[in-house]
């Protein structure tokens, strides 16, 4: 017979689902009733922990804090936003005051708030069709900027670095 005493492994023997699946666990301590109810509480603030924990590690807060987010559903600074009525193109960047801003790459980097409504920002993220490759000081950032003079090419303000330093991350960062 399996004497029920307490101890920190007392869950595996005192489970509080034991009377769910299998009637073949020990009759419960008459003299502590208790125990297999905080056993079981505790059991559950550690899921319930876990499972915060696991929400919390899906929104990436050491992709928001690296990229200065405040909130959820920021785009990180350089991401370009795609207007979906009318092909707005938007980019998101820091003003002189540190606030965040939206730019027009068209406009020269002059700041719209206010001037267009958020709607015109809301688009899809999406990959690249192309990457600029190149080593350092090789007249990447040159090339990129001429190729953005191009009414049809939209492209990042900065550069992402997703090769090189957030490849773990995935495409669901990088789009
Ligand atoms: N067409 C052309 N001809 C000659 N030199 C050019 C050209 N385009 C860019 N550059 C020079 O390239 C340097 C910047 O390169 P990158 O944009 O690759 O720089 S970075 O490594 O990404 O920071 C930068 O050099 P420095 O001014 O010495 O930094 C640019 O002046």
């Amino acid at each position: 017979m399996v004497r029920s005493s307490w101890s920190p492994w007392g869950f595996i023997h005192q489970s509080p689902f034991r009377g769910m699946a299998s009637s073949r666990g020990p009759p419960p301590d008459p003299g502590r009733p208790w125990v297999p109810k905080l056993v079981g509480m505790l059991w559950l603030g550690a899921v319930c922990a876990f499972l915060l924990y696991f929400l919390r590690r899906c929104e990436a807060p050491e992709v928001a804090e690296s990229f200065g987010l405040s909130r959820r559903g920021d785009a990180p600074l350089g991401t370009v936003r795609y207007g979906e009525r009318n092909g707005t193109l938007g980019v998101v960047g820091v003003g002189a005051d540190g606030r965040r801003r939206k730019r027009s790459s068209a406009g020269g980097g002059a700041d719209v708030d206010g001037a267009m409504k958020e709607k015109e920002w809301r688009g899809a993220r999406r990959l690249p069709h192309a990457l600029i490759v190149g080593v350092k000081k090789g007249g990447t950032r040159a090339l990129l900027e001429f190729l953005r003079l191009h009414p049809d090419i939209r492209a990042l303000g900065t550069e992402p670095h997703f090769f090189d330093r957030h490849y773990a991350r995935g495409l669901t960062w990088y789009r």
